[in-house]
């Protein structure tokens, strides 16, 4: 292991463990190469030429790239940096885009990701750059930056032998810049920090330059200083590429070998897989086989992605671009398998280790008629997004659904909206909740389970007390980057949500980074925006797993006149469950319609009610809006209301609207 990480490790702040390494990165890759040559922002030295317009025309012959001449790089940072921005910058720089159009986040492609404004999706583009009278081939890969998506950044990297690790200018390393860091440390990639936002007025790229040198240990004349926004020395990132990331470390004249490192899914052509070629050739009409399924196919189209499909004749080890193989079920196209010739296998590639969900919630359809809908759009939206979970799930009030496993409530929130917006389904989603343990207490009950220590993923299977000797929670290990003023309050917030402080470092006079140990369980909901709003947006967080610890936790409902609401159940600490069901309470209270009858709205552990709000009645009557005696308004009317009860819930005889729900689960209190 490089002397580089003795000295962090030291300090204490980092576990190393527990990350997936990059198989390609691994022979090939220094961690930081000797830049003997300080890259100057010399416009004049690098002429740009976009690979030829009328190449790209025909059919692209990808054999002009010889693999010393290919870079392949992605570029992480923290939420808001400017990743996705300085992709269009460089996309524009080497023509990939036309620059005289006003490109915003290009690579941004999805409906979620232009609305939130954030990447939610890594993204694959192809550059071609000619440099010093040598045109070289750039394999990008722009990463998201929240927490919640860091296994699309890991997956990324290990098509990559460098990364640009992008820091803004005026908020210096934040939680995420540490953590992507590290993903890119221990796949042993080439780093090239880069400031990003020279141009903001409270620019400061020497204090970051100072962070950067002390943080990561990378001498601070190897920052590069730009303006993504204005394009300012991004011209230097380019030749920084080409001068200090290594080439791939591959064999063309082996047979093929593939990694699909990422795969989409589309209606019309199947699956449309991301691959890396780490030895061998792949071209049309080959006949290829999946290590994973060892299913045959016939290679119907191979390409680059410019950053749209372009079709080429072959793809050559080195390279990285899309096959599409008339892979139809989702199944087929695993994440982290390896293609290879038929007829000529090969050793697999060491693929990924899988996701580890952080946030379970049920996920059932509004109306049962359409669970067969939904059923395919979940299928379709996991093969897009494979971190997410499945498994099959029931109940009495909600008919069949599915119980589903996210990296985080962003992630669930997204994979939502994407359900919503891109196959248009309607789902009731439940209180978002962690994986806890319980450990067994009878060789009967051992027996029954087949196991000790069983894992609960649904609140309302967690197990009485009686039946256990002990409950266990996820825990995780959580960097807080704060200016110093805030650290008392942040300190404090930390307290209220049970965790424990592990470490104390000072990034410079004014920032400081905390190390705590949190219970999974009290952050996973609201910590974000409470630290946001108590450090006036400063601080930023980011975590990893850590674990179990032993807790006290009991299980909560929440009933509506008497009907227990599932959606709602939930597992909380003891010493909180009268805050949470007092909170929950009210909150339902606001968020629910009167009815024609009063609603009395409780929690309760076990057979004691520890809260409760009552809704008082109310009388609607949609035909008093009619005066008069027009039947057909009157119809009318009935049927819309009619309509619009299909997109409500009922429990015992009280509706509620699907939104009541949302409303409660998003604002979950867990103070
Ligand atoms: N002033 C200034 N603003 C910039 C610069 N680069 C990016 N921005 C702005 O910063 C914001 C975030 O930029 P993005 O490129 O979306 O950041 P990102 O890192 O891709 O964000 P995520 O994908 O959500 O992690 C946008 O409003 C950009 O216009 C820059 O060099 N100067």
């Amino acid at each position: 292991m490089p002397s580089r990480c003795l000295v962090l490790s030291r300090q204490g702040m980092w576990t190393l463990a527990g990350r997936a390494l990059a198989p390609w990165a691994a022979g090939a890759a220094r961690l930081l190469p000797p830049c003997s040559r300080h890259v100057a922002a010399s416009e004049a030295a690098a002429t740009r030429r976009p690979f030829g317009t009328a190449e790209l025309k025909e059919k692209p012959d990808m054999s002009k790239f010889p693999v010393e001449d290919i870079r392949n790089f992605s570029i992480i940072a923290h939420v808001d940096h400017g990743k996705s921005t300085l992709a269009d910058r460089l996309l524009e720089l080497t023509g990939t885009i036309d620059k005289t159009k006003k490109n915003q986040q290009v690579l941004d492609k999805l409906q979620v990701e232009r609305e939130r404004g954030i990447t939610v999706k890594a993204q694959t583009a192809t550059l071609f750059y000619s440099f010093e009278g040598k045109q070289y081939l750039l394999n990008l890969i722009d990463t998201p930056g929240h927490v919640d998506f860091s296994y699309e950044v890991s997956r990324s990297l290990s098509a990559c032998q460098g990364v640009l690790l992008v820091v803004d200018a005026n908020e210096g390393i934040q939680a995420q810049t540490v953590a992507n860091f590290f993903l890119a440390f221990e796949a042993q990639l080439t780093v090239i920090p880069v400031i990003n936002k020279i141009d903001l007025k409270n620019a400061d790229p020497e204090r970051v330059e100072k962070q950067i040198e002390k943080v990561f240990d990378i001498p601070s004349d190897e920052c590069i200083k730009i303006s993504a926004k204005l394009g300012t020395n991004v011209d230097s990132v380019l030749q920084a590429v080409i001068e200090r990331i290594p080439p791939p470390n591959v064999h063309r004249e082996n047979p093929l070998r593939a990694l699909v490192f990422d795969s989409t899914f589309d209606q019309y052509r199947g699956v449309i897989a991301n691959i890396a070629l780490f030895d061998g050739v792949v071209s049309k009409g080959d006949k290829i086989v999946s290590a994973y399924t060892k299913k045959t196919y016939e290679v119907n189209e191979v390409g680059i992605l410019n950053p749209n499909e372009q079709p080429t004749c072959k793809l050559y080890a080195g390279q990285v671009g899309f096959l599409i193989a008339g892979m139809k079920d989702v199944t087929e196209a695993q994440i982290g398998d390896t293609l290879y010739l038929h007829n000529h296998p090969v050793e697999p590639l060491p693929g990924f280790k899988s996701a580890k969900p952080m946030v379970f919630a049920g996920v059932y359809p509004v109306d049962q008629s359409e669970y067969n809908n939904l059923k395919s759009a979940i299928e379709k939206l996991t093969l897009n997004d494979s971190s997410v979970t499945v498994h099959r799930d029931s109940s009495l009030a909600l008919g069949a659904g599915w119980r589903l496993g996210f990296l985080g409530l962003l992630h669930m929130e997204v994979f939502n909206q994407r359900l919503e917006q891109e196959y248009n389904a309607s789902v009731i989603l439940t209180t978002p909740t962690v994986p806890y343990k319980a450990v067994l207490s009878s060789a009967k009950l051992i027996k029954e389970y087949k196991e000790k220590e069983i894992t609960i993923i649904n609140p309302a299977q967690f197990p009485d007390k009686s039946k256990v000797t002990e409950y266990l929670e996820p825990v995780v290990l959580g960097t807080v980057v704060t200016p110093t003023e805030y650290t008392g309050k942040i300190m404090a917030l930390c307290q209220t949500r049970r965790a424990t402080q592990e470490n104390m470092i000072f990034i410079d006079e004014n920032r400081v980074m905390l190390k705590y140990l949190f219970p999974l369980n009290e952050i996973v909901v609201d910590f974000y925006d409470s630290l946001k709003s108590l450090s006036s947006g400063y601080a930023s967080f980011d975590y990893e797993d850590a674990g179990y610890q032993t807790a006290e936790l009991v299980k909560m409902d929440i009933l509506l006149n008497g009907n227990i609401v599932e959606e709602l159940v939930t597992v909380v600490h003891k010493d909180k469950a009268y805050t949470v069901g007092k909170t929950i309470c009210e909150r339902l209270k606001d968020s629910l319609p009167r009815q024609l009858f009063e609603i009395a709205i409780q929690a309760a552990v076990g057979s004691k009610v520890i809260a409760r709000e009552t809704v008082k009645a109310y009388r609607k009557n949609v035909l008093a809006k009619c005066y008069g005696g027009d039947i057909t308004r009157k119809m009318k009317l009935l049927k819309r209301q009619t309509e619009g009860k299909k997109k409500l819930r009922k429990i015992g005889n009280i509706e509620i609207p699907k939104d009541a729900f949302i409303k409660v689960l998003k604002t979950q209190p867990n103070k």
